[in-house]
């Protein structure tokens, strides 16, 4: 469960070129939720995953994860809780190395070190059927080295390394975003079947319309920092991309009646 309460964070403050990026900025996502963020640039959005996962330190409100107030705690220790994938497919995987030695690398992340570290069969084991969960073939591939692996597989393999010490909360930061359509399709469906499998509790930050309307319980819509709209629910099953781009042309409409 996340809980976002009254963060704001401040650029420059009191400088010419200050900038407020989180508003007083409150949202809280229950435990199996899948929240899906969206809003123009400079809405809030990395702001807001970069407070959750600690690299941004608010300057006044609240975060707590399941209930425990992180707001404090720094980022190396908010990492155990959390799992964070983002848009470069190359970031989250060391290319050189096979499928089976990431996995075995992500896990030894969130483990402690004092288990012995091979491949060995138990770990193998677990790996394919983690892998399995995304529908790939990759619990088929452990041997291949994961620079011949495609964009979406990559990517895919990403997130499921991410998720393997059960986190609180997953954070996809606009994980799709550099893919072509196709393959940002085939991440999708991975990233749902994962979440659905592992049960995950996730926060998706996206600018693809598409991806807000079918995927999640949930559309967040930021804007200035804070909450503009939420859809959730029946009205969240009938929202179209058209809805929602509606959205963002009120606010420039309103944003040229004030200029
Ligand atoms: N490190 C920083 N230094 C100064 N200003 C910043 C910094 N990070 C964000 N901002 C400002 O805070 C506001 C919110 O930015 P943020 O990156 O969170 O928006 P965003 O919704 O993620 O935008 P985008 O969709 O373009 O990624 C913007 O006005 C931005 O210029």
């Amino acid at each position: 469960m996340l809980d976002i309460r009254s963060a704001r964070k401040v650029f420059y403050k009191g400088q010419a070129d200050e900038k407020v990026a989180l508003d007083g900025l409150s949202l809280s996502l229950a435990t199996g939720e899948f929240g899906i963020v969206i809003g123009s640039n400079g809405a809030g959005k990395s702001s807001m995953l970069n407070a959750i996962s600690g690299a941004l330190v608010l300057d006044t409100g609240k975060i707590l994860i399941n209930g425990a107030d992180v707001t404090a705690m720094p980022v190396y220790k908010r990492a155990t809780r959390l799992a964070r994938v983002f848009q470069d497919p190359m970031r989250g995987t060391a290319a050189s190395m096979t499928v089976a030695e990431n996995m075995l690398l992500a896990d030894l992340r969130s483990q402690k070190r004092t288990l012995r570290q091979g491949l060995n069969a138990t770990r193998l084991a677990s790996y394919k059927e983690r892998l399995s969960i995304l529908g790939l073939g990759l619990e088929n591939r452990l041997d291949t080295r994961v620079d011949l692996l495609s964009g979406g597989q990559r990517q895919s393999l990403s997130l499921i390394m991410a998720v393997g010490g059960s986190p609180d909360l997953l954070l996809l930061d606009e994980h799709t975003a550099a893919l072509d359509p196709r393959t940002a399709e085939i991440v999708m469906q991975a990233t749902v079947r994962a979440v659905n499998a592992l049960k995950l509790t996730t926060l998706m930050v996206t600018h693809n319309m598409q991806h807000a309307v079918d995927y999640g319980s949930r559309v967040i819509m930021l804007d200035a920092g804070r909450v503009l709209l939420e859809v959730t629910g029946e009205e969240k099953a009938r929202v179209t991309v058209i809805d929602l781009i509606g959205h963002f042309s009120i606010k420039t409409d309103r944003m040229l009646l004030a200029s």
